[in-house]
């Protein structure tokens, strides 16, 4: 179930004007787009206004992770906001993920709108493996992806995100019809940076991505539309 473009930029800017200016100069290239922590704690839900104009698909990052109750309100605000994707942390347990999941749905439900795709972080894509154990993680991270993603789809999630390592083993677990999103990309001549789990948008998307999240190769770029357009060649698109 890929995405036709399965490219979203990551809009990760505090400036209300940088975003809404590179949402639209790469609206016609990407399928798309995130708005993260940084742009939402800087401007809240009244940031959203300028870059939902582009008409694309907005993805909400705000990686919940609480006790039930908490995460269940905020999933039930989240919800009317009418974003396409959002996330939470699936370390948060089987409870918090299920209460958030059934708050989403309840909520847009109550507004008449579809509800957002509920994500699930699972290790991050920043984290190597002794990062990894150091904050008491078990196995491989490859295990505990896996189990990580279980823990979700049992618990009615709609997918995971996951580094493009992780990519076979997770379906492999959870079948074709569970969301892959996939950050961790980075283009063959774009750097690292704080990356660790890393594969090329291809070969992300061979393995079976359905979401290329794709942040700092495009925006920091000199153009960002020249990268943009060189990755989506890269991917045939
Ligand atoms: O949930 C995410 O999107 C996410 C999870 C993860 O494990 N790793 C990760 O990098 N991300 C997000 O994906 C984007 C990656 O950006 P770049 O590293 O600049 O491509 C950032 O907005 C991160 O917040």
């Amino acid at each position: 179930m890929t995405a036709a473009n399965p490219v979203f930029v990551a809009l990760d800017t505090t400036e209300p004007d940088s975003a809404t200016a590179l949402a639209r100069t790469l609206a016609g290239q990407v399928g798309g787009l995130k708005i993260g922590l940084e742009y939402f704690t800087a401007n809240g839900s009244h940031g959203l206004s300028a870059i939902r104009e582009t008409g694309l698909p907005l993805f909400l990052d705000l990686k919940l992770h609480d006790i039930p109750n908490t995460v269940a309100a905020a999933m039930r605000s989240v919800a009317r906001l009418g974003v396409s994707i959002t996330t939470l942390h699936a370390s948060g347990g089987a409870e918090m993920i299920r209460a958030a999941a059934d708050a989403g749905r309840d909520s847009a439900a109550k507004q008449g709108i579809a509800p957002p795709k509920v994500i699930a972080v699972t290790v991050l894509t920043s984290l190597d493996q002794a990062a990894a154990e150091a904050v008491g993680f078990c196995g491989s991270v490859a295990d505990q992806v896996r189990r990580l993603a279980r823990l979700a789809q049992d618990n009615g999630a709609d997918g995971i995100v996951c580094s493009p390592l992780e990519i076979a083993a997770v379906r492999a677990e959870c079948g074709p019809d569970f969301t892959l999103v996939v950050p961790g990309i980075r283009p063959a001549w774009s750097e690292t940076g704080d990356q660790k789990r890393v594969l090329t948008p291809a070969e992300a998307r061979d393995r079976g991505a359905d979401i290329l999240v794709i942040g700092r190769p495009i925006t920091a770029a000199a153009d960002p539309a020249i990268a943009a357009g060189r990755i989506l060649a890269e991917l045939g698109l």
